[in-house]
Parts: structure tokens; sequence; C-alpha cells
């Protein structure tokens, strides 16, 4: 099924604010994705809705009647998506990438670990997570960095792609992972990579929005929660995500954020009873660690 994104092009400032809008009217929606991206070259801001083709219509109208009170003057700009599995073509061209201790490559890769390392196998899919973005590596480099240190059981991959990260914690230790997109195709694609790493068991994959599978109340709390998602989203979710953190002491690895929004998701978090241990950043997106120990 084809994808659509519907944008507006503007300041970071008003894509901020839009997102705001569109992030609440959307919300509960898993076939309408509210984002805000960057063209950093020319610093041109556009904050964007995807959503599949047969939903277009309505999605345009609704989208149209939220911005008509702020932004009078947007132009809805549409691209489509090309149908393609992007991913296995990006991949042949991909080098293997080291994060902590993992290397994350594809199938043409194999056999590429150092000794020590753990290899994660990535295929082709539809789904973002092949380990290259700067995220995704924050996120792996954080894991290995706390599982090394804690003891950790029970761990959520909220967000889950290409499920790299899920099965990233439970190849270091034996761990119970719950493992969520909103997007259906995510966790088709990352069933397919937990199965391709020959991991038999210890992943659950569920598709569903936010926390509101009965999912999370057989599997948590967790001692670690890992959200590579996007400033905005989980800015709202922080009260839910602290809630779900084991209380004799937990750690939440957080990512998707741009540098210059660091300080408002730690406010957040905060807010939330949470405190922050370190923060890395990797091409201009920063992962932070917190934990709720006192
Ligand atoms: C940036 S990708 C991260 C993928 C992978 N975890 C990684 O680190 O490479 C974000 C993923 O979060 C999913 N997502 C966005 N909002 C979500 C929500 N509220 N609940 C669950 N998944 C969500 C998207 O569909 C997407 O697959």
């Amino acid at each position: 099924m084809s994808e659509i994104r519907l944008y507006i092009s503007t300041t970071e400032k008003r894509a901020e604010i839009a997102l705001s809008l569109m992030s609440d009217a959307f919300e509960d929606e898993g076939y309408a994705i509210a984002t805000m991206e960057i063209d950093e070259k020319n610093d041109i801001w556009e904050a964007s809705v995807y959503m599949f083709r047969e939903d277009e219509a309505a999605i345009h109208d609704r989208f149209a009647a939220l911005l008509a009170g702020d932004f009078p003057e947007a132009v809805i700009q549409r691209e489509v998506l090309p149908d393609i599995d992007w991913i296995a073509k990006s991949l042949e061209g991909l080098k293997p990438v080291r994060a902590g201790r993992f290397i994350v490559h594809g199938s043409h890769d194999r056999g590429t670990a150092r000794p020590g390392e753990i290899a994660i196998e990535i295929d082709a899919g539809q789904a973002f997570g092949t380990g290259h973005h700067g995220t995704t590596a924050g996120c792996l480099e954080v894991i290995f960095n706390v599982m090394r240190s804690r003891r950790v059981k029970r761990v959520l991959d909220l967000g889950t792609g290409s499920g790299v990260l899920a099965i990233a914690a439970r190849k270091l230790a034996p761990v119970r992972v719950l493992a969520t997109d909103i997007d259906p195709i995510a966790t088709r694609v990352a069933r397919e990579n937990v199965r391709i790493n020959g991991i038999a068991s210890g992943v659950t994959l569920e598709t569903a929005p936010g926390f509101h599978s009965t999912a999370f109340r057989r599997h948590g709390p967790f001692d670690l929660i890992i959200a590579n998602i996007l400033a905005r989203p989980l800015m709202r979710m922080a009260p839910q995500l602290a809630a779900q953190l084991a209380p004799g002491g937990g750690d939440v690895i957080l990512s998707g954020i741009l540098a210059s929004q660091r300080w408002k998701v730690l406010a957040a978090y905060n807010g939330a009873g949470l405190r922050h241990v370190s923060t890395i950043w990797r091409n201009g997106w920063v992962t932070i660690h917190l934990d709720n120990r006192r």
C-alpha cells in the first residue's frame, strides 16, 4: 500500500507549533503519523503527516482545518513515497556499524564480527533501524553500558522499527523484551529480524500505539525502557513511560531527539521523577540516559 506525506515548510518554532497541533489531533490514529523534519542545509523545517493513500482525502481535510487558524499562509505540499523496499536497496551499499560491543550488518556482511563482538543481522524491510542512524547507534551504545553494569531482566523497546534494539538487548543477556510499534509493517519486519538472528524466545512483538495494550500489564514493570521515537511524543508520554519503570530502580534510554530539543525533553522527564545520568551525541542527534534511583 503506498504512503503519502502531506507537509508544510516553515521555521523551527512554527514547525513545533504545527507538530503539537497535529500530534494532538492524530494521536490515537496509527495510520496518520505526525513528524517534524529538517533540511539542515537550507534550515527549512517541515511539519509532516504520513498516511496511507486510501486515507488521504480525510486526513488532508483535517490537516487543512487544523492549520487554518495559526497557519493561514501555509501551503500544503504532497509527496508520494516510493513503494519500494528502500532499506533492502540501501543495505546493499551499507557497511556494518559498530556501537558498544554490537556490530549491525546486512546479510551480505555475515562473518565480519570480530572476537567478542555481538553481531546483529538486519535485513530487508520497510522499517527504521539499520544501525546507521545516529539515534539507533546512540541507543546501542547506551544499552551496552547499562546492561553491563545493571541487573536487567525485563526490557521495553517502544517504537521497535526493525527490532534492532530489542535484538541487541536479547543477545546481550537472557532478558525478556516487549517490543512494540505503532506500525504493523515494522512489527512484521522486526519479527523476521528476530527469526534471522536465531532468537527463539524472550522477545514479544506487539503492534500498539503508546501504552494502551494489555501486553504492558503482562510484561511490565520494566528494568530498562528504550524509546527511540521523537522529542515531542517522548515529552508527551513522560508520565506514562516513567510509570512503566520498575520502582526498585530502572533505566530509561531516549532518542530521536535533536540537540536543540534536549533541555525540553529532560525537563519533561525530570518532572516525571527521573534523573539525568548521561547524554551522548551522534550526528546532531542526542541519546539521553535517565533512571529513577535516588
Ligand atoms: C526512529 S524509529 C526507531 C526504530 C528502532 N527502535 C531504532 O532505534 O532504530 C521510531 C519507531 O517508532 C514507531 N513509533 C512512533 N510513535 C510510536 C508510539 N507512540 N508507540 C509505538 N511506536 C511508535 C515508528 O513507527 C518507528 O518504527
